[in-house]
């Protein structure tokens, strides 16, 4: 199968240097200007390709600007930036085209964990989902969490969010797109909580996950070292992308 990435960053490079059986990558798109290897930064040139699957792994801006072109040349698409769902007019024109061409919207777990247990809790009925992500100041330069609080003066953990998935994961695009994620599994973006908190005290991504329903209850809990190209993004991500894309040309396929 032939495969196309958006985006060689933290998460990308990684799908690119992996070793992917039946899976040929023949394109990767990215923002600045240049043309090396696989890499281009022209959406015509990308798009001149034939592609069985296309993996984003690059900004909820990128969801916007080519999702619908992925759908409508015939291929799946992999979505890590799933916040950008929290625009309903796009998610509705997305998954409209992916039914007109028969292909595929796909939510990679990405950088969370659990979503196999909250997606069946969801087809019994669920009460309450709140994800809590924790990271350090660091994580939350760029955001809206500097006009809040001196995020390099915090002594003591620092709650930047607290409230609907909808909301949150709009105002932290790179940082909580997992809330979006667990958010479209469960109970959906306007029911899910989502606690945003910069912790002075943290060297890596604390990511809870707590669910009630018909079903019990669960509590889901991950400590992930942060990846070494992006601060905002854990370690996780770029693996569980891998194991995503193995999937789809994979003979065995474990917790779909
Ligand atoms: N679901 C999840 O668990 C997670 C999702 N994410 C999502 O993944 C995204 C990427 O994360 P990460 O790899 O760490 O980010 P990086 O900043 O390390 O890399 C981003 C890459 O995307 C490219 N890019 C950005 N905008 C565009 C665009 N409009 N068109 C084409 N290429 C573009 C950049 O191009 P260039 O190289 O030219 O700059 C770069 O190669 C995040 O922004 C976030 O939305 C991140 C972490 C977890
Ligand atoms: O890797 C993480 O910490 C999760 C993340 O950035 C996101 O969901 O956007």
């Amino acid at each position: 199968m032939k495969l196309g990435l958006i985006g060689y960053g933290a998460i990308g490079r990684h799908v690119e240097a992996a070793g992917l059986e039946n899976i040929e990558l023949v394109s990767v798109l990215v923002r600045r200007p240049r043309q090396e290897g696989l890499l281009t930064h022209e959406p015509d040139r990308f798009f001149a390709h034939k592609f069985d699957a296309v993996a984003e792994c690059a900004g909820h801006e990128a969801v916007s600007m080519y999702g619908q072109r992925v759908l409508e040349n015939g291929a799946d698409f992999l979505v890590t930036s799933v916040g950008a769902f929290t625009d309903t007019a796009l998610f509705d024109r997305l998954l409209a085209a992916a039914k007109a061409s028969g292909r595929r919207l796909i939510l990679p777990s990405a950088g969370i964990g659990a979503l196999d247990i909250l997606s069946s809790a969801a087809v019994g009925g669920l009460e309450s989902v709140t994800v809590t992500v924790r990271k350090d100041p660091s994580a939350w330069k760029g955001t809206i969490a500097e006009t809040l609080v001196d995020l390099d003066g915090l002594t003591a953990p620092y709650t930047v969010f607290d409230g609907p998935v909808r909301e949150g994961a709009r105002l932290y695009p790179q940082n909580v797109n997992i809330s979006a994620a667990a958010a479209i599994a469960g109970l959906g973006l306007d029911k899910t909580r989502v606690v945003i908190v910069a912790d002075p005290a943290l060297t890596t991504h604390i990511v809870e996950l707590e669910a009630k329903g018909t079903f019990g209850r669960f509590t889901f809990m991950e400590d992930v070292a942060v990846s070494e190209e992006n601060r905002k993004t854990g370690k996780l991500v770029a693996m569980a992308m891998v194991k995503s894309v193995r999937q789809l040309a994979s003979t065995l396929v474990v917790a779909a």
